[in-house]
């Protein structure tokens, strides 16, 4: 009889396969499969929410459960690839504060044989929580921002980059930005300065040549920046419309805020906004109220090529979807699985 055990895989085996080409290239693919008239086969069901009551709003906490299949996709080693998966992943906004402190997101992902439905491995999943969200803004950038000047502009064009919300999200956000484009200056914003401080410390050491400025508000942070990441609980607006540089030409990763995903960006933004998500069938559910119409997905402008103008104001407004941890998980799957052949 064949051994049925699921092999587990820790954050230490996970972490040196969540190299920047290999998760970017896994989002990349998701992003596009999930578009309708994409020739790959996906099923991403609604997530579902499990809220953890408390008295206490610090306390308070979610469990998601985002299972996807995603089959026939492309990937530039194994041509056509296919994933099923299931990530689970708690929210609990408080665990920043905890003595000593915990991440606020933390994820596992279970990922099937796709061909019998066997429990193949699990695999911790908050890194690769963390690096798939930043590879959707990264992506994200590269085709609603730098496109719109040209095929070679995410290589050519120097940008000022503003994060808001200097935490987990924040710092990996602001690293591979600086790591992945141009960027000329890093403007931080965080509620305690002492966060954005230590953001603009870590980029310093880590990656250097750009100017990195501490900002005391959201607006400082905003003012000139051409692309902004903001990544917050925040439930009450921290970007307005008047924050963003006069000339337009401004894109913005929307990624965080928990229930309510678009909470941390004005109206007065949205308005004057095109909006794209990763998912429409999660933003119908997800995305209730939103003040502006949903201009496309993410995967429509990549296959279609139809970018935005130079001066459009744009929203990548990030839920985070199932199929792109599928795809990551699977990629890692892969590479591990590669490791051990050539060992043998
Ligand atoms: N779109 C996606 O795929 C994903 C989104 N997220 C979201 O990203 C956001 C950030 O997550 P992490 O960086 O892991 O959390 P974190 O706890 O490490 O960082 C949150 C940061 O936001 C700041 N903050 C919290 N509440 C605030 C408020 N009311 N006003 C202003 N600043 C506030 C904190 O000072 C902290 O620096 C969360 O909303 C989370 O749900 C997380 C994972 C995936
Ligand atoms: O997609 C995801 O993993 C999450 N989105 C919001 C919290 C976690």
């Amino acid at each position: 009889m064949s051994d049925t055990t699921p092999a587990y895989y820790g954050a230490d085996a996970v972490g040196p396969f969540l190299t920047w080409p290999l998760v970017n290239e896994a989002v990349e693919s998701a992003l596009k499969a999930v578009v309708k008239s994409s020739p790959a086969l996906t099923a991403q069901p609604r997530r579902t929410f499990t809220p953890i009551g408390s008295q206490s709003v610090q306390d308070q906490g979610l469990l998601l459960t985002m299972p996807a299949f995603v089959g026939n996709y492309e990937t530039s080693s194994r041509g056509g690839s296919s994933t099923l998966a299931c990530k689970l992943v708690t929210s609990f906004s408080g665990n920043a504060q905890r003595q000593p402190p915990l991440p606020s997101i933390l994820a596992h992902v279970l990922v099937f044989s796709h061909q019998t439905g066997q429990l193949a491995a699990i695999m911790e999943a908050t890194d690769l929580t963390t690096r798939r969200t930043v590879a959707a803004s990264l992506v994200s950038t590269k085709y609603l921002y730098f496109r719109r000047f040209g095929p070679d502009a995410e290589v050519t064009r120097p940008i000022t980059v503003a994060i808001v919300g200097c935490g987990v999200q924040g710092q990996m956000h602001a690293l591979a930005f600086c790591q992945s484009f141009r960027v000329r200056k890093l403007l931080c914003n965080n509620r305690s300065r002492a966060k954005a401080e230590e953001l603009a410390k870590l980029i310093g050491l880590e990656v250097g040549g750009q100017a990195v400025e501490v900002c005391e508000s959201s607006r400082e942070a905003c003012h000139e920046a051409d692309v902004i990441c903001v990544a917050t609980f925040a439930k009450e607006p921290l970007i307005h419309s008047q924050d963003l540089k006069p000339s337009g030409g401004v894109h913005i990763n929307a990624v965080g805020a928990g229930e309510i995903h678009f909470s941390e960006v004005a109206p007065s933004v949205y308005r004057r906004s095109k909006v794209y998500v990763d998912c429409y069938a999660n933003a119908e559910a997800e995305l209730v109220g939103l003040p502006a119409p949903i201009t496309a997905e993410v995967g429509e402008v990549i296959l279609s090529k139809d970018y935005p103008k130079e001066q459009d104001i744009t929203v990548f407004q990030s839920m985070g979807m199932a199929s792109e941890d599928a795809c990551v998980a699977q990629a890692v799957l892969d590479a591990i699985s590669a490791g051990k052949d050539k060992d043998e």
